[in-house]
């Protein structure tokens, strides 16, 4: 069973629409990322998921339970779910083991299995010793954690995550981010997760739905959004893009102003038509070459990589290589083998007057 489904929702602040008519899923056990350029409406989503804003129309499901039926809204409290927060919201006046105690408290008055639970939830999250503490006593990345115990003791079904590691600093960041994507997987727990980075959710997320102005462009396996974009928009969000112009010969083959491009999977667009090839920069192979058909115009070292502008047939091209090239170098440029993405021109254009 689905963990989330939401169908055709519908949210507006006065009156003013931001999500119109937009439908996701969540499966079971699988974590999803809300991407997205600021204001496109990503936390609006998740308060609707929440309960904290009403939902004009369309249905919202948590584990196959509709929280929103027949105009009557289930409270925040009674979703069984958890949320996290950018600034942690801790109460400053309560210590580690009384902010991770506040939920719990709610459902359960046994003073010794609170108490055993707080010690499980803070050992969970690597905060085991530390419940006397108060807030202003833990770094940034810690007192995420206890955010994150406070939301595991009730044991959630759902966690929502709203850019939860956008004020931890980045030496901390990716680890931290590895170590609660272990533990949600490890407690079968679904969630949905806020982030305007696409660093943060390529490295969490098991799939992701990019927004655009309240819509979702595409949804899908990080890896399949980065390497088969289905438009540009989505392309030149997740990474950098070079576009090549060409025309489709057959269906796996192109003609571009550097030659003929193989595919290694069939091109959908008809043969005759006129577009855009996309290039990420590590799929385009340098060599030197005296007599190549590439000139090197500029390099930037970049530790894992080198980043190279190439001029080619009329075309500047963005590659990354692992090692910098000589100086002023010729090369040849050739294309990795690989499934090609061609946007027609003709497909934009049709978007854009939609
Ligand atoms: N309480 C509110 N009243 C009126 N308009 C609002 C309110 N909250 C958000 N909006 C508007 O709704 C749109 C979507 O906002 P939302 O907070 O969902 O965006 P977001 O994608 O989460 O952005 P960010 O990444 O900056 O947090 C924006 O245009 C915003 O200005």
């Amino acid at each position: 069973m689905a963990a989330l489904t939401i169908h055709d929702i519908c949210c507006s602040y006065n009156g003013k629409p931001v999500l119109d008519g937009l439908s996701l899923q969540v499966e079971s056990n699988e974590i999803m990322c809300l991407l997205g350029a600021s204001g496109c409406g990503k936390t609006t989503l998740l308060k609707a998921v929440a309960g904290l804003l009403p939902v004009s129309r369309g249905e919202i499901a948590i584990n196959g339970q509709p929280v929103n039926a027949n105009g009557r809204a289930v409270v925040p409290e009674e979703r069984n779910i958890g949320m996290i927060f950018q600034d942690y919201a801790l109460f400053p006046h309560l210590n580690v083991a009384q902010n991770v105690a506040f939920g719990l408290q709610s459902k359960e008055s046994n003073k010794a299995l609170i108490h055993k639970r707080v010690e499980e939830v803070l050992d969970l999250v690597n905060l085991a010793g530390l419940g006397d503490r108060y807030p202003h006593q833990l770094s940034g990345g810690q007192q995420q954690r206890v955010a994150i115990a406070r939301a595991l003791i009730c044991k959630p079904q759902l966690m929502l995550l709203d850019e939860p590691f956008s004020n931890i600093d980045t030496q901390v960041r990716m680890r931290l981010i590895g170590e609660i994507r272990a533990l949600l997987k490890e407690q079968g727990i679904s969630a949905i997760f806020v982030t305007h980075s696409k660093e943060e959710a390529f490295a969490f997320s098991d799939k992701l739905a990019l927004f655009r102005e309240g819509h979702i462009e595409q949804v899908g396996r990080p890896q399949t959004l980065y390497q088969q974009p289905q438009t540009p928009f989505v392309a030149d969000f997740l990474g950098q893009s070079n576009y090549v112009p060409a025309r489709v010969h057959d269906h796996h083959t192109l003609v571009t102003p550097m030659g003929p491009i193989v595919s290694e999977l069939a091109i959908e667009a008809a043969p005759g038509s006129e577009g855009q090839l996309l290039l990420r920069p590590r799929q385009i192979q340098l060599s030197e070459a005296e007599q190549g058909n590439g000139r090197v115009l500029e390099q930037q070292f970049l530790g894992a990589h080198t980043r190279c502008l190439v001029e080619c047939q009329g075309l500047v091209l963005e590659v990354s290589v692992n090692e910098p090239l000589p100086a002023v170098s010729q090369v040849q440029v050739s294309i990795t083998p690989h499934a090609l993405t061609f946007f027609p021109d003709h497909a934009e254009r049709q978007r854009e007057v939609a």
